[in-house]
């Protein structure tokens, strides 16, 4: 067993917008990925939208009659897939139906599973899987001992890999039975706008106790940016959930992101180390978010949006 894959699951007839972060991590480990992709709505059609630099084959396996939460019948396909093409390493999104498939599928595969990774680091001929453990208290890395091995990746993790074009393509069909009963499928808020915005405007707990945070949010409008903020925020309902960056939230990689009145604990950097340049305004000039940032600046942000939102 050798070889590395990328496991994805279509549904509406669509592949999630991670297989190109997906991509790029494959890469990074140092050989190119074989991509799977599993669904009743999997065809060949879907072969071009699959291809970026990093996968090396695309392989189509359609799986009649199974919707995306029969995860048991996917997750036999899936553990099928591994078994008969002597799959080592699968890699696929941090999101709850990929993860219920493949704790299944590991089971059945006698696989390790590292879930919730940030990083992966090839070191002394294994994968290290970088994930925050404790609360974010600290980060861990894992390493499964042997093969196969599992690896979800929170999305936001990577940069995106480049499209591609000229893969080769095999479809394959595995019929598979399923003992669950699928009721009404309600689809929980997305936070692409977040994961896929060049520029991020955060507010923290600062913005809410110094009454800014409809200044930030104006802010944000006004140079086009998304908005999210810190834990705090999202539990006081100033924000979705969804919107929350940290360990416990969303990962971005935005290529600039300013951040108004948040102090800089870890299960919140956690949630945007690796992206491009950070500014950040706070008035404590020890607080932690300094050390974290391209730039300070030291400043109470009532007077600096002032400015900032009065200019054209
Ligand atoms: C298991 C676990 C998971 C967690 N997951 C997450 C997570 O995913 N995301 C997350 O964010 N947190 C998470 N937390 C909470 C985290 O530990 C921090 O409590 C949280 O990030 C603090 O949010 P904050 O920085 O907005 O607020 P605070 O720490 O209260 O910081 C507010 C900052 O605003 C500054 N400020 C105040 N007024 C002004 C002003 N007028 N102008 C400028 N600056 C001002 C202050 O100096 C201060 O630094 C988690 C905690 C646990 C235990």
């Amino acid at each position: 067993m050798s070889k590395t894959a990328i496991f994805i699951w279509i549904q509406k007839g669509r592949a999630a917008d991670s297989v190109a972060e997906l991509a790029a991590a494959a890469k990074a480990l140092g050989e190119p990925a074989a991509l799977y992709a599993f669904g009743a709505d999997a065809t060949e059609a879907l072969a071009a939208d699959l291809a970026y630099d990093g996968i090396d084959a695309v392989h189509i396996v359609n799986t009649p009659g199974l919707t995306p939460c029969q995860t048991d019948g996917l997750a036999d396909a899936a553990a099928q897939v591994m078994t008969d093409d002597g799959l080592a390493t699968v890699l696929l999104e941090a999101e709850a139906v990929g993860r219920d498939i493949m704790s299944r599928a590991a089971v059945k595969v006698g696989a390790g599973m590292t879930s919730d990774c940030t990083a992966l680091k090839v070191q002394d001929g294994s994968i290290r899987q970088i994930k925050p453990s404790f609360g974010a208290q600290v980060m861990v890395a894992c390493e499964v001992k042997g093969t196969p091995q599992i690896v979800t990746i929170k999305k936001g993790s990577t940069a995106p890999a480049d499209k591609i074009d000229g893969l080769p393509v095999d479809v394959r069909t595995i019929e598979a039975a399923s003992k669950i009963t699928c009721g009404d499928v309600t689809a929980l808020p997305s936070s692409d706008h977040l994961t896929g915005a060049d520029v991020v405007v955060v507010a923290g707990k600062g913005a809410i106790e110094s009454g800014q945070f409809e200044a930030v949010k104006a802010y944000a409008d006004k140079i086009g940016a998304a908005l999210a903020g810190s834990r705090p925020v999202a539990d006081q309902g100033f924000i979705p959930f969804d919107d929350q960056i940290g360990e416990s939230g969303t990962v971005i990689q935005p290529k600039l992101c300013i951040i108004f009145g948040v102090s800089g604990a870890i299960q919140f950097t956690e949630g945007i180390k690796g992206g491009g340049k950070i500014i950040a305004i706070n008035n404590d000039p020890n607080a932690p978010i300094r050390g974290f940032a391209d730039v300070f600046i030291c400043a109470d942000m009532g007077e600096l949006l002032i400015a900032m939102n009065a200019q054209d």
